[in-house]
Order: structure tokens, then C-alpha cells, then sequence
């Protein structure tokens, strides 16, 4: 995480929450959540399908009330000064915001006399931005005849219009194929470069990865993480393979490593392998298997494998982000509340 203690955040949350009331069930989409995000930060909330990342992007965009809590952005409060946000911030929710049968440059021209810019001064950040975005070839076509990845770049254009302080992208590359996926992330950061604060949401664990300074890990409607991608990975540590010929050796070497490897480090033995999660896995792994061969334990087999988000997401909630992903479980309880 930046640090940034002489400026106030740019968005700032405590305690917020949003419950849902589907029939008996009360659905506690997010749980408390507190939260600040600087000026200049490009954050990606990740979490599974249901984990409460586009209802905590919603309340923070004005579109629905917290439960409970309090936010402000750039400075405004997301319930009494509505008006104040959504002026200041750009909003590319999951679906797209253009209308299919409008040209694309058209669309920009409504949306920008709907912000209430001055028809000169919109057609200029429309050029600029139709440039930005590498769409002006598309720009005199119907929304309905581009692709996806350029649907999406011209759904970001469209956020942009108002040139928001603070842009939030409700899952940007969602459905769009790897090159798309990899232009899109391009103007992402080149947004991010040029000073805008971006607040993403995404199951990509790639994505994050590659794209975002701080990563915000999402599950069950709770901040479970929040720190830069390459910090999680290195807490939790590399993931040390070692094979043996008998699971007597494998025994013994597992009793072995426990002594010779320092910080905090979890081993496991199944028949013949060992499995060692420790800090700087790489570094050691030479060393303890000449150990290892020097105390009659010869390793027959050795693998390092890098942690990897989702193995951070495991060693979190004990479940695979890519399997999670798939399901859409969260808590519910059984009450008689009111519709948010
Ligand atoms: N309007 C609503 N009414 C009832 N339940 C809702 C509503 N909106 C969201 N939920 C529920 O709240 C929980 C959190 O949903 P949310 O859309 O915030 O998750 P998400 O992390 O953004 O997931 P995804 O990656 O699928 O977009 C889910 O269980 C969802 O079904």
C-alpha cells in the first residue's frame, strides 16, 4: 500500500453494510466493511462470484444506501450528498452503458449533455477520448455492430466524460478474450498513470496481479486481505516439493527440514512427498536439500513453485478462488427485515 498519510482519502468507508431480503432470508451481501483509498491508487477489489464486490462498488457510487455505515467520496457523503458524488466520479457497471442502436459517437454526445457539458467543449473530450481509447474508426459505426473489447473501451470512454476524479469498473474485461482483455488493461493503466484513483472488481486473479497497485481480497462480504499482490504472495511464502524413495525417508526428512528451515513454515508429509510453504522457499530449497543428502536423506525429486493469488485466497478461507468463483454461496440468516 502507497503511503499517504498527509492526504485525506479519496474514498473512505467505515463499518459499511448491505443486507438484502430475499423472501425470509436476509442475504448479508457486506459486512462491515472499512476502508481507504488515496488519491492516485489503482485498487482492485478480488473476491468469488457473490463475495459483495459490485454492491460495495453500488454503495459507493451512490446507486443503492448502505444498511449501515458511512462512506465518502472526494469528500462527499455517498447518502447526503449524492449529487456532489456522482459528480465527481466516473461508474462502468457490468452491463454496457451504451445504447445499441445510437453510434457511438453519438452516445458520447448524450451522456456528455447529460453531465451538462457545453456541446463544443463535448465534442473536444469526445475526440480526445474516442482517441484515447483507439475507437475513432469505430466511432460513426452502432454501438450494436462493435465487438466487445471496443463495447467495453467505449463504455469506459463514457465514464470518463465528466473527467472524474475517481473512476470505479464493475468487472471491466469480463467476456472479452485474451487480446481485448490485454488492450483494455492497457488503457487501464494509462488512466492510472495520468493520476486518475481507479476502484476495480474482479474474479481475474491475473488481473489483479498485473494490473493493480493494492489488492483488496473480498469474501463473504469482508475484507480478508488488503495489501499490494507481490506482499500477500511473499507472506505467504514458496511452495517447496520434495520426493523420496521411501515414506521412512520422506519421515525423516520432514522432522529435518522442520529444524533447518527458520520463519514461520508449514510442512506436510503424504507417503513419499513433503511439502514445505515457507518465506523465500526458492532462496532455501538448495541448501536444505544438500541438508537433506547429508543426512542420508536424499531428495529424489525437487519443485519450487511461486505462490500464486489463488494460493493466497486458499491459505485465507481454506477454498480455491477459481473453484469458488464458480459458486455463488454467501451468509444468510433466517429474519423478517425489511427490503433494503
Ligand atoms: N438486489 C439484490 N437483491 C438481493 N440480493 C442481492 C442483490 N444484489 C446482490 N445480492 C446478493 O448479494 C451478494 C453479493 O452480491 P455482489 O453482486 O455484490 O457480489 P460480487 O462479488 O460482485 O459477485 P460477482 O463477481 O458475481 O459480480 C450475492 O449473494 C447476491 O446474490
Amino acid at each position: 500500500m502507497t503511503n499517504h498519510t498527509h492526504q485525506p482519502p479519496v474514498i473512505r468507508a467505515q463499518g459499511l453494510t448491505k443486507h438484502f431480503t430475499r423472501g425470509k432470508k436476509t442475504v448479508e451481501a457486506v459486512r462491515g466493511l472499512d476502508l481507504e483509498i488515496h488519491q492516485g491508487e489503482l485498487v482492485a477489489f478480488l473476491g468469488p462470484n457473490g463475495a459483495g464486490k459490485s454492491t460495495t462498488l453500488r454503495m459507493l457510487t451512490t446507486l443503492i444506501p448502505p444498511t449501515a455505515g458511512t462512506a465518502e467520496v472526494a469528500g462527499h457523503d455517498v447518502v447526503r450528498a449524492q449529487g456532489a458524488v456522482r459528480r465527481s466520479i466516473g461508474y462502468v457497471g457490468q452491463g454496457n452503458a451504451a445504447a445499441y442502436i445510437q453510434r457511438g459517437r453519438d452516445e458520447l454526445m448524450s451522456q456528455a449533455r447529460a453531465h451538462g457539458i457545453p456541446r463544443p467543449a463535448a465534442k473536444a473530450r469526445i475526440d480526445e477520448l474516442l482517441s484515447a481509447f483507439d475507437l475513432q474508426e469505430y466511432a460513426d459505426r452502432t454501438v450494436q455492430t462493435l465487438s466487445g473489447g471496443q463495447r467495453r473501451r467505449l463504455d469506459i470512454a463514457i465514464g470518463l466524460l465528466n473527467r472524474p476524479e475517481v473512476l470505479f469498473l464493475d468487472e471491466p474485461s469480463t467476456g472479452l478474450d485474451p487480446q481485448n482483455r490485454a488492450n483494455l488493461q492497457e488503457q487501464i493503466r494509462r488512466l492510472h498513470e495520468d493520476g486518475t484513483t481507479i476502484v476495480l472488481t474482479t474474479h481475474y486473479l491475473e488481473e489483479a496481479d498485473a494490473l493493480a497497485g493494492r489488492v483488496i481480497v473480498i469474501d463473504h462480504g469482508v475484507m480478508i486481505a488488503d495489501d499490494t499482490a507481490p506482499r500477500l504472495k511473499e507472506r505467504l511464502g514458496d511452495l517447496v516439493l520434495l520426493g523420496f524413495s521411501t515414506e521412512a525417508d520422506a519421515t525423516a526428512a520432514a522432522a529435518r527440514a522442520e529444524s533447518a528451515l527458520s520463519g514461520p513454515t508449514v510442512i506436510d508429509r503424504a507417503g513419499t512427498q513433503v511439502s514445505i510453504r515457507t518465506p523465500r522457499g526458492a532462496d532455501s530449497a538448495p541448501a536444505l536439500a544438500i541438508d537433506l543428502a547429508a543426512h542420508g536423506t536424499p531428495a529424489i525429486r525437487m519443485e519450487v513453485r511461486p505462490p500464486t493469488l489463488d494460493d493466497v485466497f486458499l491459505d485465507l478461507t481454506g477454498r480455491s478462488l477459481r473453484e469458488s468463483a464458480q459458486s455463488t454461496t454467501q451468509p444468510t440468516t433466517q429474519t423478517e427485515g425489511a427490503a433494503a
